[in-house]
This record gives C-alpha cells, structure tokens and sequence, in this order.
C-alpha cells in the first residue's frame, strides 16, 4: 500500500501519480488534498509519514510545491526518511543505499512525464543493504539522541 499526499502546490501532480498507480495496478491510499485549495504542507505531510512510520503504508509520496516542505515535514517524523528527489538517479539511490520510505515531489519543478519515472524507479528499487544498514542504523541513533 502507498501513501499518497499533497498541498494545493503538488495538487496536480498527485492527481496524475493517483491516476498512474491506478492504471498500474498499484494500491495506495490518497491522504488528499482532494480539491485546489490552499492547504498547509506539514498536516498531509505528517498524515503520510505516520502511515508509513506505522506500517499501514509500505511507502510514502509527498508532492507540494518543491518538495521541500513536505520533506522538511515527513523528516520530523521517527522512522522517516524521505527524499526529495528531481532525478533519475537520486530517486533511485534513494532506495538502494538510504532506504529512503518517502519521495517528496515539486508539482512546481517537475514535468509530470519526468515525475512519472521517479515514481516508477522509486516503487520498484529495493534497498541494497549491506554497508547501508550500519548508515541506516546510525541515522536511527541520531533518531534517539545516541549519535
Ligand atoms: O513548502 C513548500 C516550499 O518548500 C511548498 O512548495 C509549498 O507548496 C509552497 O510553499 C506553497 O506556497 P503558496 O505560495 O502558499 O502557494
């Protein structure tokens, strides 16, 4: 299950990645917004996150206006890390070496063709492990004030 979310900034994007995971199959919960309006990014933002953080969703993607905010946001919350990501490769080493559990898109930066391959590459890489875990770990230990 995905986590899907936006502010009034990423509004169309998330449209078309709802639309895109629906033709593809791919099951996701929309945490809204549902309509044009002006929203503050860290509400959705921290509704994905704990979804994600809790395990109800596998992973999270995040779209306002940069993808800032909304990253900003889901990193506050214990157990994320999100990227924010307007590349191929990032979106994809984003999952092999940080694990990272939520993409945050710019529905202002981003065509929606180009937003379409990260979502795709992002799903559908796992993570590496290996010498990334003990990376992963310690980010959890700064997590707990041990690091
Ligand atoms: O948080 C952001 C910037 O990193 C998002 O892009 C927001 O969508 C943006 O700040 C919203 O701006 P607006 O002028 O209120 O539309």
């Amino acid at each position: 299950m995905i986590a899907l979310g936006c502010d009034h900034g990423g509004f169309e994007l998330k449209e078309a990645i709802r639309r895109h995971l629906e033709e593809n199959h791919v099951e996701y919960r929309d945490f809204g917004i549902y309509e044009t309006q002006s929203v503050d990014y860290p509400t959705i933002g921290s509704a994905v996150s704990h979804a994600v953080a809790d395990g109800q969703c596998k992973l999270g993607i995040l779209c306002c206006g940069t993808g800032i905010g909304m990253s900003i946001a889901a990193n506050k919350v214990k157990g994320i890390r999100a990227a924010c990501c307007s590349d191929y490769f990032s979106a994809k080493y984003t999952r092999l070496h940080n694990d990272a559990n939520v993409l945050c898109l710019g529905g202002r930066v981003l065509g929606e063709g180009l937003a379409l391959e990260l979502v795709d590459v992002f799903l559908n890489t796992e993570f590496e492990g290996g010498r990334h875990q003990r990376r992963i770990d310690m980010l959890s230990q700064i997590e707990r004030d041990e690091l």
